[in-house]
């Protein structure tokens, strides 16, 4: 529970009831209990409408005809939802910390003869991964505003044909007998500052799948990653056949579909940010769209809110701490012990152990945890040859 500040008082007139009172009657400082989606309501009544509204919008920018066809009270929860009422309420409800946006304005809240301040409230973001979701929302705004989803339709068509991220994954695993790599295209990042000066992605790109890659990850966040979504696109027409995942701070369905028109492959979504809802809504417009989720994970509590969402196939345990940058590789076989490993194996979910895995040795400490694939960065990012960082990552030659 947050505390409270008495910042000043409005009147030096006496109060007319006692503090105790006064907290009771404070409307705003009940706990929010409101649920945008009563619990019994199937999601997919509540995403169809939406969804379908999505599909005419791309065929003919006619989102608002089919949004007519909306029932009155699904409207209601769906606006709700769409602008972001009561979001970060609802986050912090299921144990999210990341707010989407600064609270904006003075927060100043008149109750009685008082005036209050919630502790917390300034615009300064918390840790670096708020500030990135901060940056990103602002920019996903402009973004959407320069090219709305209706001007996307044509250039889903075009975009080149979606490749089987997981089936590449799976196929690597049981022919090395050893965790399918996706490898990381990352010119910088917070954390590491610039990791490679001579970056160029379709070079590094072509190192990787030449070394035994089965996936990519393209960083396509520019201001916090120095990436972008034409390193994706040029990698995904330099002839590289390997399957691609957009890594990027995704907090908006356009962002998915942008993706795609990018030619990704997969997408990125993070639990540490996104609610359930957004995670369930999200992961059906990739299935729309024939693309993988990787529903990236770090604690316990965030594995089990992934682990009772259906449909989801891709799990990935981040042993960075994205709030703090700390890495320890015994996340990965932290969350994957006793029942919780038992159910993410009875679910047929493939897991991936990403961050922080530098030699053969971390690759078989997180194998034998449990995980069919990993996700490496800086180890071999940073290699004059990148293909033959991969071979010493691996401890042998896994491209033959
Ligand atoms: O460079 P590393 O330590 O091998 O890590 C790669 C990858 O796991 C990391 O870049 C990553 C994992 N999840 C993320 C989310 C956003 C940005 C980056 C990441």
């Amino acid at each position: 529970m947050e505390s409270l500040n008495v910042i000043s008082s409005a009147s030096t007139a006496k109060p007319r009831f006692s503090f105790r009172q006064f907290l009771k009657k404070s409307t705003f400082l009940r706990p929010v209990q409101r649920t945008l989606v009563p619990r019994r309501t199937s999601n997919w009544k509540i995403f169809t409408p939406i969804l379908k509204a999505q599909q005419s919008e791309l065929k003919d920018g006619s989102a608002t005809v089919s949004k007519s066809k909306i029932s009155e009270g699904e409207a209601l929860k769906v606006k709700e939802w769409e602008v972001g009422m009561f979001r970060d309420e609802v986050a912090a409800s299921q144990g999210i910390r990341i707010r989407r946006r600064p609270p904006s304005g003075p927060p100043r809240h008149y109750v009685g003869p008082f005036e209050f301040r919630l502790q917390n409230e300034g615009n300064t973001p918390r840790n670096i991964l708020e500030e990135i979701i901060w940056h990103k929302d602002v920019e996903v705004a402009q973004m959407k505003e320069r090219k709305p989803l209706f001007t996307l339709g044509k250039a889903l068509d075009n975009a080149p044909s979606v490749q089987d991220f997981i089936g590449a994954l799976k196929g690597a695993n049981s022919r090395t007998g050893l965790p399918g790599l996706i490898a990381e295209v990352k010119k910088a990042s917070p954390s590491r500052g610039v990791l490679r000066e001579d970056f160029d992605p379709v070079d590094i790109a072509k190192a990787y799948e030449k070394g035994g890659a089965a996936c990519l990850s393209v960083l396509t966040d520019q201001k916090y990653f120095q990436g972008s979504f034409e390193n994706l696109e040029a990698i995904r027409n330099s002839g590289v056949k390997c399957p691609l995942l957009c890594k990027e701070f995704i907090i908006d369905a356009w962002q998915i579909y942008y993706a795609r028109t990018k030619g990704a492959d997969a997408v990125l979504l993070i639990a540490g940010v996104l609610p359930d809802l957004d995670i369930k809504y999200m992961t059906k417009i990739c299935k729309l769209l024939g693309l993988a989720a990787l529903v990236e994970v770090h604690d316990e509590k965030e594995m089990d809110r992934v682990l009772q969402i259906d449909g989801i196939e891709l799990v990935g345990i981040n042993n960075r701490d994205l709030e703090t940058f700390k890495v320890d590789i015994s996340n990965t076989k932290k969350l994957l012990e006793g029942d919780r490993g038992e159910r993410i194996r009875q679910k047929g979910i493939t897991v991936v152990g990403e961050s922080g895995l530098f030699t053969p040795a971390d690759i078989s400490y997180v194998q034998e945890a449990g995980v069919k694939a990993v996700l490496v960065g800086e180890s071999i990012v940073k290699q004059k040859d990148p293909a033959k960082g991969i071979t010493e990552l691996f401890g042998k030659d896994i491209s033959l």
